[in-house]
């Protein structure tokens, strides 16, 4: 089941990086974390932009697949509160633009993160919609990839790790880049969050007094 709304709620007060610390103590070794994926849109300047959502992926593959082409269009049945997650063979053709953002915001989506390239990045800025990505491009996906799977599970492009991100599966992102915390370990996860990031606080007050790192770390973490 896709993280409820209490859920959700409850993450927005924390950070990829509380995330991660959480993940990291319940021994995943890189924390959730999405290498290569880095905020785009709104432009960092504009403020603290932060995604959080159940994920709806979309499977892009190169077009000589054999795999049969997704029979409708993916951009049509974003759920409301959903950040659409979208993998991308390497190409240098682009696999999103500002159309599909404007589409994408009618539906109330609360981002998009491309492992893959996008384009219209004005457009995108202009429609102040979150958009993450590996990298930019210009030409469109047409001719290069097709869709062939919606709410698949999806393998992250990379060249070490595997990393897998279920449909569901929780996305945040933010100034640091992307987390994703698996739907079984929501729930674990959270009480994690609450309780290092009270410790981080109060070593941050210390150390601001002039206490040691060490000495803020011995007496606040646990
Ligand atoms: O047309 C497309 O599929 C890609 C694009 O540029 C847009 O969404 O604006
Ligand atoms: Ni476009």
């Amino acid at each position: 089941m896709p993280a409820s709304q209490d859920i959700l709620s409850a993450l927005q007060e924390y950070t990829t990086c509380d995330v991660s610390d959480a993940l990291c103590s319940l021994g995943f070794p890189h924390g959730g974390f999405l290498p290569g994926l880095k905020l785009w849109s709104p432009e960092p300047q504009q403020g603290s932009t932060k995604i959080i959502g159940p994920a709806y992926t979309v499977k892009y593959v190169p077009v000589d697949d054999p795999a049969p082409k997704h029979a409708s269009h993916y951009i049509d049945s974003v759920p409301e509160g959903a950040i659409i997650f979208i993998s991308s063979p390497k190409t240098p053709n682009a696999v999103y633009g500002g159309l599909m953002s404007t589409r994408a915001q009618a539906s109330r989506a609360a981002g998009t993160i491309v492992d893959g390239r996008f384009r219209d990045l004005q457009e995108q800025r202009a429609l102040n919609y979150p958009v993450f990505a590996r990298d930019v491009g210009t030409a469109p996906p047409y001719g290069a990839v097709k869709v062939v799977g919606v709410n698949v599970p999806i393998q992250l492009q990379s060249d070490g790790q595997e990393l897998t991100i279920n449909p569901g599966d929780c996305l945040v992102g933010d100034l640091n880049g992307v987390v994703v915390l698996p739907q079984d370990q929501v729930k674990k996860a959270l009480p994690l969050m609450a309780k290092q990031g009270e410790a981080d606080a109060k070593m941050a007050v210390a150390i601001k007094e002039g206490m040691p790192f060490t000495e803020a770390s011995r007496k606040f973490r646990i």
